[in-house]
């Protein structure tokens, strides 16, 4: 990357404060693009789910890894869960979405509690481990909520094999007019579902894969505690990239922490965080580090720049500390502060070999948590930071009163963030999709046919906060 008439700005810039131009190309279109990383994880998308409760769980992290991203499962979950979460994950296909299984005699009410959890608001109900029928939440509207879903099911089923063709799937549900395709084994028993959409993304994406065949999720360890009895018991339980994870990563504790589970020899990449400058991305890489995670302060639930000052604007952070792991054959995620495509761009531009996001995926069907609706009946859900006092809470649960009381008073987070789905783009796939075409379009604009391309040829502007705001779309007039 360099900037626009190798004019290096006198100040540290954002994403907002920059703009890329436009070069000579010859890539032909947006599809010639490869968008996989070089960093080891094995992603096909440079995107990774940030490690956050509110976000980052196994619905997340089976979605984003079908489609080539990495979710990093949180420090704050106990570890034979993290465990029970990558075995699941694992098992997953590669092409069919886990479905909602329902038996006939199970209740209406029970189905639009479970439905929100899928984007496509339907339910497969089985019976004998058979499918009998699909129910939607268009079958439900105006049931009586104890009414048995046997009753209100649709029983037209269209029935796939588990190894079909998503161009077939996509054709034979369009020529069903149905919601969506059923999968089965060869016995019949239910695999899977696919939509429209579905089967089509099967056909854009690449999922992210292990050796075994196994979809791949990464975990996090906090540097308290004995880190390395953690880390040893999150690679045995076969995570595919370990994250060492505090706020202040160029601090002595994590450096031991680092070196310790260095010292385990992993197989998988070892990525630490947060630093934003050379000195910490080196002293990181000293340590152990594969990939160093940037970013203090620009996470969208957290405090830390107006409670201490400190932090740095990311795009800066990121040119800075990405120049630094090059120069020694490593990586950088850009984690956190990413709000629209652009921004993803830009980051891999100033040479990222993954983007971090967190908060922007917590409005999604995908994130743990329940849906909810305000007053005027919009959809959202709630995000938490972590290190809010509500992730402390949890984190502490164990120690004694007065150690909670104690670290109760560092705050550097919120505790409580509506999340509204965007109606538009209500699943984390929808968001994906938006991304990777933004991305790809920058990469063409670039002349770029694979990420390091494009870091290599990306020429940056500064722009002021007129220049910004030019480039906003209007939906009203003046
Ligand atoms: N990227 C970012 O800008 C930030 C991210 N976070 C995220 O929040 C989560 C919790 O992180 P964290 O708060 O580090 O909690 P951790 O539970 O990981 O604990 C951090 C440890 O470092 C010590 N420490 C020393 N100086 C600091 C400091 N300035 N800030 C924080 N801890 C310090 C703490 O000791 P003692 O408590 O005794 O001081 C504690 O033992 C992580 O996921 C982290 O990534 C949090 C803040 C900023
Ligand atoms: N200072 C804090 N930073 C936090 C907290 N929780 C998460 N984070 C950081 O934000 C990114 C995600 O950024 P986003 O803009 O995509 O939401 C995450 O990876 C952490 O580094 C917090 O409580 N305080
Ligand atoms: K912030």
């Amino acid at each position: 990357m360099r900037f626009l008439h190798d004019a290096a700005p006198p100040h540290d810039l954002t994403y907002d404060d920059v703009f890329m131009v436009p070069r000579r190309s010859d890539i032909a279109s947006r599809y010639d693009v490869d968008l996989a990383t070089d960093d080891g994880t094995g992603a096909t998308l440079p995107l990774v789910v940030a490690n956050m409760t509110a976000i980052a769980g196994k619905r997340m992290a089976e979605t984003t890894a079908r489609r080539g991203a990495l979710t990093v499962i949180p420090q704050d979950i106990p570890i034979p869960v993290v465990a029970d979460v990558v075995r699941w994950v694992k098992q997953r296909h590669h092409v069919f979405d886990t479905a909602i299984e329902l038996h006939p005699t199970q209740t209406v009410a029970e189905a639009l509690a479970l439905m929100p959890k899928r984007s496509h608001r339907a339910a497969v109900v089985v019976d004998a481990g058979k499918p009998v029928g699909v129910v939607s939440e268009t079958d439900c509207a105006e049931v009586d909520r104890f009414a048995q879903v046997g009753s209100v099911m649709n029983r037209d089923l269209v029935l796939v094999a588990r190894d079909a063709d998503p161009r077939a799937v996509f054709e034979a549900i369009d020529t069903a007019k149905a919601t969506l395709a059923v999968a089965v084994s060869a016995t019949g028993e239910l695999v899977g579902v696919l939509t429209r959409l579905g089967a089509l993304r099967a056909t854009l994406y690449t999922p992210a894969v292990d050796a075994t065949g196994g979809l791949r999720i990464a975990a996090a360890v906090g540097v308290n505690g004995d880190v390395a009895d953690k880390a040893a018991r999150l690679l045995e339980a076969g995570v595919d990239t370990l994250v060492v994870d505090t706020a202040h990563g160029h601090q002595e504790r994590m450096i031991k922490a680092l070196r310790a589970v260095r010292a385990l020899d992993p197989s998988v990449p070892i990525a630490a965080g947060n630093v934003v400058d050379a000195d910490g991305t080196d002293a990181l890489i000293d340590a152990g580090a594969d990939i160093v995670k940037v970013g203090v302060g620009p996470g969208a639930m957290c405090t830390t720049r107006m409670m201490t000052g400190v932090g740095r604007p990311q795009f800066s952070a990121v040119l800075e500390c990405a120049a630094a792991a090059r120069a020694r054959g490593k990586h950088v995620w850009a984690d956190g502060g990413v709000r629209h495509p652009r921004d993803v761009a830009l980051a891999l531009a100033a040479g990222a070999s993954s983007v971090m996001v967190g908060s922007w995926f917590a409005g999604t069907h995908e994130s743990p948590g329940d849906l909810m609706h305000d007053a005027d009946g919009r959809a959202f859900k709630v995000s938490f930071g972590m290190a809010s006092a509500r992730a402390v809470a949890n984190r502490t649960s164990t120690e004694s009163a007065f150690d909670r009381a104690r670290k109760g008073l560092y705050e550097e987070g919120i505790s409580s963030s509506r999340m509204y789905l965007d109606p538009a783009r209500p699943g984390v796939e929808d968001l994906i999709d938006q991304i990777c075409s933004g991305l790809r379009s920058s990469c063409t604009y670039a002349g770029a046919a694979s990420l390091a391309e494009f870091h290599d040829r990306a020429v940056v502007g500064v722009q002021s906060a007129a220049g910004f705001h030019e480039g906003r779309p209007l939906s009203t007039s003046w």
